[in-house]
């Protein structure tokens, strides 16, 4: 079996229907009307343990969405989902000890506090073993280059730090899976390649799971060995790097297309089929 599991996985949101006039506004006051809007549609993969997987799509394509239920923060409406032997919604508080989550666009870190209180913070809620703490927080500090700002309040750090901030709380009780959500969003290319190379690094050494979400090809390309790729919440495409590179340069025509140019083509034409 493999480390995650994901079958038929559906999820449907109701969104509230603004009515146009005031008349209108005012009666649906009264009334309601909403419309379902399918965010996931029926998406199934596996991923082994240790795998780096590139989760791919359009804005609005339901990557977050999935993330999210991944993690236990949001339920299904339809499917199954097993993550290291634990279903995340049921299990959430078991499945917390096994993952680490990054979310690019909204912080986890508490503002007012420095990077030294919050990694004790965590020692204590996770319970890490002193020696497992002492030699994350040197590690991580060491790679990711964090020894100038660990005292300083997380509010006073620049995006950069922040996000590297982020990445080590998320990964100080040793999860086996991180989940990422598009973790190098705003930053410039230096630090990019600092997380790029954080990840690689991490994998090789610890064998971590990694599903990581990005509109920026390069983290596709530089950590991921699979790419998965949904578009309106479905599964299009489940492909080895190299094929995704097949795939993609023949849809755009061009052998020698550039990572950018080759996924617009894809996500163009997504749904008409590629072969
Ligand atoms: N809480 C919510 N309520 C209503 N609709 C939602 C909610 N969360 C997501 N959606 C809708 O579900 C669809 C998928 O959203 P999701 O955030 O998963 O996409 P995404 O692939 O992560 O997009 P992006 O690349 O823009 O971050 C979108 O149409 C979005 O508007």
């Amino acid at each position: 079996m493999a480390y995650i599991e994901a079958e038929n996985l559906q999820k449907t949101f109701k969104v509230f229907e603004r009515p146009k006039g005031a008349r209108a506004m005012l009666g649906s006051l009264i009334r309601r009307k909403y419309t379902e809007k399918k965010a996931v549609d029926g998406i199934s993969f596996s991923i082994e343990k240790g795998e780096m997987v590139g989760y791919i799509g359009p804005n609005g394509a339901g990557k977050s969405t999935t993330i999210k239920m991944l993690c236990g923060i949001l339920v299904p409406d339809n499917g199954r989902l097993d993550c290291g032997g634990r279903i995340p919604w049921k299990n959430r508080k078991e499945n917390a000890w096994h993952m680490g989550v990054v979310f690019g666009q909204r912080s986890q870190l508490n503002w007012e506090l420095p990077m030294e209180d919050t990694f004790e913070l965590y020692r204590k809620m996770y319970r890490i073993p002193d020696n497992v703490f002492k030699r994350n927080v040197k590690c991580f500090t060491e790679i990711l280059g964090m020894g100038e700002f660990l005292r300083k309040p997380v509010r006073s750090l620049s995006l950069g730090q922040k996000m590297r901030a982020e990445l080590a709380a998320s990964l100080l009780h040793d999860p086996e899976v991180l989940f990422l959500d598009e973790p190098t969003v705003g930053l410039d290319v230096v630090a990019k390649d600092r997380i790029r190379k954080f990840l690689r690094e991490l994998n090789r050494e610890k064998q971590t799971t990694i599903l990581l979400t990005s509109h920026d090809m390069t983290d596709i390309d530089e950590i991921c060995s699979r790419v998965i790729l949904i578009d309106r919440g479905k599964k299009m495409l489940d492909e080895s790097l190299e094929d995704f590179y097949c795939i993609g340069r023949k849809v755009c025509g061009k052998e020698k297309a550039g990572l950018d140019e080759m996924v617009r083509s894809l996500y163009e034409n997504s749904f008409r089929g590629w072969t």
